[in-house]
């Protein structure tokens, strides 16, 4: 249960949140339906545009006059083209504007939470599998989220470990984590799902000490021994079973004295653990937040001695040292 303090009122209800997200709407499905990248390639008129999106003209006029108005397109004479403020937040990874396609995470994940009543009712998630386009989202965003404070936490979840540590990076796929802790000096095996693992490969300099390895941690981690398994906002995927179980087999492949860091959204200290339990509530079987007594719990039932919650860069983090 959320433990808030009597005295302490750290939100309160926001009722301008209850509104229609038109402009993400729209530009959520302009991005689905290929416009934005078709006028990347070039200016084009209405019918050509339709032609090579596969959308009805009708349709699309009333989308593009949305999105002209909304200042992501412009119309001169015949021609439909971006704006340089759309250029900037989509493409332009150098400029200060720039957002990319990692918000597609989002909005591909307002169709699951339409279905919130009907889960309340089932207690079932809605099912789903990402692939493709969604898959890139998720993992989009993912490396964005991570990148903002993936060097002071690197960094904290190196100190006093030895020179070039071992590290097992569980569910690290997006590479954000791993490109750091290989710049710190460390030699990284990332555990991934196999499509993940197929998508982020090509994008992995073969030169770096670096192994990618497909698999399912609920099932088996990468044998060791390493200095550190680093679990990066994997645990809220699963449930108390699985996560004893994967605290267990990570003690099996630490160096003695070595340690296992859960990043993840603590439950019991604020408003994001407890509405983030909702998203996994939607779309995970036995997932959740968990609050710091369930962590240290299952990690001292898996031989570690745990240390209290560190804020590192915005982030809780929970560190368990190998008895
Ligand atoms: C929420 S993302 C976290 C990514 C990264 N560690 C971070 O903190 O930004 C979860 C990652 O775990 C991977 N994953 C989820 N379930 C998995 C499983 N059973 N076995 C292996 N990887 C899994 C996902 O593919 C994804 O890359």
């Amino acid at each position: 249960m959320l433990e808030l303090k009597k005295t302490e009122v750290r939100f309160i209800p926001n009722v301008t949140s209850f509104q229609l997200p038109q402009e993400f709407l729209i530009v959520g499905a302009a991005v689905t339906n290929g416009l934005f990248d078709t006028l990347q390639d070039g200016p084009c008129t209405l019918a050509e545009l339709a032609d090579k999106t596969g959308a009805d003209q009708r349709a699309l006029w009333v989308v593009v006059e949305a999105l002209v108005a909304l200042g992501y397109l412009k119309h001169e004479a015949s021609s439909i083209s971006l704006t340089g403020e759309a250029y900037s937040i989509f493409y332009d990874e150098n400029s200060e504007q720039y957002v990319g396609f990692g918000f597609m995470h989002a909005y591909n994940l307002m169709s699951s939470w339409l279905q919130l009543p009907r889960v309340m009712e089932s207690g079932k998630p809605v099912a789903r599998k990402r692939a493709g386009l969604q898959l890139k989202s998720f993992i989009r965003a993912m490396s964005r989220n991570a990148a903002q404070g993936a060097t002071e936490i690197v960094a904290y979840c190196l100190k006093d470990l030895p020179q070039n540590p071992g590290v097992l990076d569980v569910g690290g796929g997006p590479l954000t984590y791993a490109l750091v802790f290989v710049e710190k000096g460390a030699e990284v095996t990332i555990l991934d799902t196999p499509e993940v693992v197929d998508l982020m490969l090509p994008e992995l300099d073969p030169g770096l000490p670096i192994n990618m390895v497909k698999g399912d941690f609920t099932v088996a981690l990468p044998r060791g021994p390493y200095d550190l398994v680093y679990l990066g906002n994997v645990c809220h995927i699963y449930g108390e079973k699985e996560n004893r179980k994967l605290f267990l087999e990570a003690a099996a492949e630490l160096n003695q004295g070595g340690r296992i860091v859960v990043n993840d959204m603590i439950r019991g200290t604020g408003v994001r653990a407890a509405v983030f339990g909702v998203n996994m509530l939607v779309n995970t079987e036995s997932g959740g937040t968990w609050t710091y007594n369930q962590y240290k719990t299952w990690l001292e039932d898996a031989g570690f001695d745990v240390t209290p919650i560190s804020e590192i860069a915005g982030r809780q983090l929970i560190t368990g040292i190998k008895k």
